[in-house]
This record gives structure tokens, C-alpha cells and sequence, in this order.
């Protein structure tokens, strides 16, 4: 007789913890290799990814997050990875950067599978309050699935139409990289010449084509991404960072925003969604062993 196996059960409750971060209720993640993210319910926002670069290493932290950031659910996380939908940022007569990131997501599943251990958040509009839910008169939902293991971050976004009426949209995964000085931050693949980061800097970058190397200064990171057309990049410098109230005036330093981002079809017209449909966004970040 073998020893027993592990329940599904088990396995469950080894992979996902719920914590509370700041006074906003969590997912931990952790991977058998150790690799490990943290995901509050508010907003599907992941504010912590720590990635195993080397067999046994330790797990390190690959995400800025603001040290003044609100963590109560009162306003939008600064920091980790916003989910923007339905609007990017005023591109549009909604909420800036839309709703998804300032409402509260339900938990579908959440276990380990392949090595990773990954979590399913849900939102439609029956878990909008009223206010949002009647400025923007759609049926839908979205999923959100993140999964950790060893180096290596994968999310991905599904757009639902449940409704019966076609709806337009944009999405982004606003990911907020940690980086020792945003001065020495290269970044290939989003145009032709490799990208520096002198100054403030927010940018469209459409039609992605094949992978972006992110070089933070002391590693480097592969960022691939599927459905998501564009990446916009984003470092507010520091006059616009002095204007933000939940960032300390030097931290934009230690961050630079790559942000897999569905801003418009090929003609740069929003994304519609036909009743059925279904809209996926894949996105994928390795921190290469150095
Ligand atoms: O301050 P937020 O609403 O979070 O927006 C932060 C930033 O998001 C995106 O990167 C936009 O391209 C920027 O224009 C904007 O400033």
C-alpha cells in the first residue's frame, strides 16, 4: 500500500491563502518552487509578484507598488497591475481607466496546476454598485487568471458579452515594473530603435509585433502578450509625480509602466464585443536567470 495521495482539497488550500493586505481581502499565491503573487478581490489587482529565478532562490519582488498607495478599497491601488476596462484612461466619456480596477471580484477557483499555482477572479455587472452599473449599461463579465511559477508571470483576461446588445471596450493590464532607476531601463520590441526613459514619458505603442525585452538596468524581462494589440508606456517623471498624492515625489524612479493594452481595432475604433462574444487578452512576463 503507497501512501495516500494528496486530496484536490489539499492541494487547494497548500497553493492559495487569504490574508488581508492593508484592509483589503486577498489571495496569496504560492507555487511549489516558491514562486508567489498576491491578488486583492478589489479591483482582480495583483500587488505583489515574486519570482524564483534560480532552482531553490529565493522568491524576489518584480512589482512597484506605491508606499502611499490607498489599500482600503476607498480609491484605485498605486501600483502592482491595474486591470483597466471598460475605458482606458480618458479615452472615452467613462470612468477613467474604467471601473474594473475600483470594483470588488469574486473568487471562481483558484489551485495549482502544471507546477503553477493560479487563481480565477470574475466580475460582471450584478457586483457593480448601482452607480457604475447604471453608467455603463452592458452585460458582461470578465475573468481574470493569474498564475505564478519559478520566474514567470501569466494573466489573462476574458471579455464577455452576455448581453443583447453590442458593446464597445478597451483593456489593459497596467503593470507596474520595479526597477532599481528608471534611467537605466531599456525596453526592445515596442519600436524600432531600443526606447530609453529620460524624462516623462506616456506613450502609445500600436501593433506590437513578437515579444518586448525589458532591460531593468540589473535583469532582464521577456513581456509576450496575445489579443492585447498595443503597449502603452508610462513614467510620469518627476513634475507629474509631485502632483500625485499617492506617490511619495521620488519614488516614479523605482518603476516604469509596460502595459499590454486593447486600445482599438486596426483602424484605432474602439473594440466592439457582439452578444456572445468573447474577447481574450493573454500576457506573459519572464524575468530571465541572469
Ligand atoms: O493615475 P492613473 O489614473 O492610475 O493613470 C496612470 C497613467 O495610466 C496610463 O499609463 C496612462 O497612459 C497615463 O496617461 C496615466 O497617467
Amino acid at each position: 500500500m503507497g501512501r495516500p495521495r494528496a486530496s484536490p482539497l489539499r492541494r487547494i488550500l497548500v497553493s492559495a491563502t487569504t490574508i488581508n493586505f492593508g484592509q483589503l481581502p486577498a489571495l496569496q499565491l504560492r507555487a511549489p518552487d516558491g514562486a508567489e503573487a498576491t491578488i486583492t478581490l478589489y479591483g482582480a489587482h495583483v500587488v505583489s509578484w515574486k519570482a524564483v529565478t534560480t532552482a531553490g532562490g529565493p522568491a524576489q519582488e518584480r512589482l512597484f507598488l506605491s508606499s502611499l498607495s490607498a489599500l482600503d478599497g476607498q480609491k484605485a491601488i498605486r501600483g502592482g497591475v491595474p486591470v483597466i476596462f471598460p475605458q482606458f484612461a480618458e479615452r472615452g466619456t467613462g470612468m477613467r481607466h474604467g471601473f474594473a480596477r475600483v470594483a470588488t471580484w469574486r473568487v471562481l477557483d483558484q489551485g495549482e496546476a502544471d507546477g503553477a499555482a493560479f487563481a480565477v477572479l470574475a466580475l460582471n455587472q450584478g457586483d457593480l454598485p448601482q452607480q457604475l452599473a447604471a453608467a455603463w449599461p452592458y452585460a458582461f463579465e470578465l475573468l481574470l487568471r493569474v498564475a505564478v511559477r519559478g520566474a514567470q508571470l501569466d494573466m489573462s483576461l476574458d471579455v464577455r458579452n452576455t448581453g443583447t446588445q453590442t458593446f464597445p471596450f478597451a483593456a489593459a493590464l497596467h503593470t507596474y515594473h520595479l526597477v532599481e532607476d528608471v534611467e537605466a531601463v531599456r525596453i526592445d520590441g515596442v519600436q524600432a530603435e531600443t526606447l530609453a526613459i529620460t524624462d516623462k514619458l506616456d506613450h502609445v505603442f500600436e501593433r506590437i509585433q513578437g515579444a518586448i525585452a525589458f532591460d531593468t538596468g540589473a535583469d532582464k524581462v521577456t513581456l509576450e502578450q496575445t489579443g492585447f494589440n498595443d503597449a502603452v508606456v508610462w513614467n510620469p517623471g518627476a513634475a507629474d509625480a509631485a502632483a500625485l498624492s499617492d506617490m511619495e515625489d521620488e519614488e516614479y524612479r523605482r518603476f516604469v509602466c509596460i502595459e499590454p493594452a486593447l486600445l482599438g481595432d486596426a483602424a484605432a475604433r474602439p473594440q466592439q464585443l457582439e452578444p456572445g462574444g468573447i474577447w481574450r487578452g493573454t500576457y506573459r512576463a519572464v524575468v530571465q536567470a541572469g
